[in-house]
């Protein structure tokens, strides 16, 4: 631990321990008696809270004794713990990171702690007075560390690659300067070029792509000459080119499926990219994974080559290091506002307990989250699309009060769920990875992961989902004992174990009736995509007869005394038509 951290370790909740620098604060509390992935489980904490209890020399730390109350009871699942955050932005092999001056935490707008927050206003920087006038409407008064580090840099004309926190305004980090690069355009370049498009921002869901576009109009509400436009998938191709071709606008936020479809598809559309002066991939390491990658690298093919191109993430895997010197320049600037060895993600716990548990332990945090926060709002990611909607009814027979999104519900039907989750409180979103990166709901006050995430970024962007803008939130991840090989993927994080709930018979017999009520119809989808995304896992789908009985595990967790049979095209697909234990139709 370095030499500037206080260390805080706790006994039955309480802190007894304390060492401080004035000049450099991490905070870090240990919770003893609990197993942790890594050998320091670290828990960070408010900052703001701290620093007041080691003023006032009471080191209430664990926070309030209603609080303690609620957690020696069982009845909070999890410590109180909130994210602080480093000031200033480190940009690599230049100079030492700014520290964190702990006489300025505390008090600031914005979050718990305000610390998300630069010092530099909006008005201090050489951004135009129609941008100042949007940025003000939106509310915006300071630059959140990540703004006040790239926006600079990007006025400038460099290529960056940016890694910011999640929830730490990476969207107008990109968007006004890009902004700002446009409507500095020559006039004589833009009357030609009208129809053309000037900014092209790719993300890699149609949530966060309409998000984006949300930002962008509030940015350009003064500018009138700038419009924004939408193309995603699960719409009507049609209706998207009548509209660009009725009003077509400089500024296209997209896709990578949709856009290369209209590339292939709709007169004149290459030509429209040709424009492109800036060119914006939103959480980057996504866009450039392999689901992705030819789509990108098609599209990234149709516009010039002496464009501007931003790539944002709060996870930048080294993979993306590499890949990131074909979409940008030589001399591109990498920009990175999480310290190096600081946690990428807020704190949070896990849980491992065996699978047919799950559904009484998930219900049994839920209904004492709900108990005890009147404005709760939590999201539960699983692992697939059919695993959501399962999940989703089976809480939903519970009498909680549920959402549902994913992949396979209609576009329309998740930008109504989503559009209603943004606004409301007291509602619980059973979501897969469609709302794991870059969503933007305020105040989520919990997340659940059930079962495995996809891989260390997909785990940081689902977490990144609560504890937004400094703000508090908790997270949980629910693994069963086969599954937490996935913990030494995080032990580099946050992450603790937290004591798995006696959940008691009522709530296990309340579970078993929700699970009868649900149709076997969603059962034995749920049954097949869990399956796929198993046997798809390197650790676990390797052996194919250890499949097998996980498998008849799950289906009794579904309360199934034997699993479904499946169908024989599905089977062979999966490579598991060969495998005996396996029924097929
Ligand atoms: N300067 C600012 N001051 C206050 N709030 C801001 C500022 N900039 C952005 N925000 C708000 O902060 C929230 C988070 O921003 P945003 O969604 O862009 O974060 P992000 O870093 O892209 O997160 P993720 O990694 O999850 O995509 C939004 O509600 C946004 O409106």
């Amino acid at each position: 631990m370095a030499g500037g951290d206080i260390l805080l370790r706790t006994h039955g909740g309480l802190p007894v321990l304390a060492r401080a620098s004035p000049r450099s604060l991490r905070l870090r509390l240990t919770a003893s008696g609990r197993r942790a992935p890594s050998s320091l489980a670290a828990a960070k904490v408010d900052i703001g809270d701290v620093v007041s209890q080691l003023r006032s020399g009471s080191a209430r730390g664990a926070a309030d004794p209603k609080r303690q109350r609620r957690v020696s009871e069982g009845r909070l699942a999890f410590p109180r713990v909130v994210t602080s955050r480093i000031r200033g932005a480190e940009e690599e092999g230049e100079g030492e990171a700014p520290q964190l001056d702990a006489e300025k935490i505390g008090g600031e707008a914005g979050g718990v702690d305000g610390s998300y927050l630069s010092e530099t206003r909006f008005d201090q920087c050489a951004i135009s007075e129609l941008s100042l006038k949007g940025v003000k409407d939106a509310g915006y008064g300071r630059m959140t560390q990540v703004q006040e580090a790239t926006l600079p840099v990007i006025l400038q004309g460099k290529d960056v690659l940016a890694k910011a926190k999640t929830g730490t305004g990476k969207t107008v980090a990109f968007l006004l300067p890009a902004i700002e690069v446009l409507s500095k355009l020559p006039s004589s370049q833009r009357s030609q070029l009208r129809s053309s498009i000037n900014l092209l921002v790719m993300c890699p869901t149609r949530e966060l792509a309409n998000q984006v576009a949300v930002e962008a109009k509030k940015l350009l509400k003064y500018h009138r000459s700038l419009g924004v436009q939408v193309v995603i998938g699960g719409t009507r191709i049609t209706q998207e080119q009548r509209n660009m071709q009725a009003n077509p606008c400089q500024i296209l936020v997209a896709t990578p499926g949709r856009l290369k479809d209209h590339l292939e598809n709709t007169p004149g559309f290459s030509t429209r990219l040709k424009g492109v002066k800036v060119l914006v991939l939103d959480e980057a390491d996504r866009l450039l994974d392999m689901g992705f990658r030819r789509d990108i690298e098609k599209i990234m093919a149709a516009t010039p080559k002496d464009r501007q191109t931003l790539l944002f993430s709060a996870t930048v895997p080294e993979e993306v290091c590499q890949i990131s010197h074909v979409a940008m320049r030589k001399d591109y600037r990498f920009i990175n506002t999480v310290k190096e060895g600081d946690e990428e993600t807020h704190s949070q716990m896990y849980m491992i307990a065996p699978l047919d548990l799950h559904f009484s332990i998930l219900y049994d945090v839920l209904k004492k989250h709900v108990a005890d926060d009147a404005d709760y709002k939590v999201i539960i990611f699983c692992t697939t699309a059919m695993v959501t909607k399962l999940v989703a009814e089976v809480l939903s027979q519970l009498k909680l009060n549920i959402r549902e999104i994913h992949s396979r519900k209609s576009q329309s039907a998740r930008t109504k769920v989503s559009d209603e989750f943004r606004r409301s409180k007291g509602v619980i979103l059973v979501s897969s990875d469609v709302s794991a990166r870059g969503v933007d709901y305020p105040d989520v006050t919990l997340v659940i992961q059930v079962g495995i995430p996809a891989g260390r970024e997909q785990y940081i962007h689902r977490i990144g989902r609560t504890g937004r803008k400094g703000k508090e939130g908790q997270g949980l991840l629910l693994l069963a004992p086969w599954e937490s090989h996935f913990l030494t993927s995080v032990k580099d994080l946050s992450v603790s174990e937290a004591v798995t709930p006696s959940v008691d018979s009522s709530t296990q017999t309340e579970v078993k009736g929700a699970l009868r009520r649900v149709e076997m119809k969603s059962k034995e989808s749920a049954y097949q995509a869990w399956l796929g995304y198993y046997n798809s896992n390197k650790t676990i789908g390797g052996n194919k007869s250890r499949l097998v009985t996980l498998g008849e595990e799950f289906s009794r967790s579904m309360g199934l005394a034997a699993p479904p049979a499946i169908p024989k095209l599905i089977l062979r697909k999966m490579g598991l038509s060969k495998v005996p234990g396996f029924r097929s139709t």
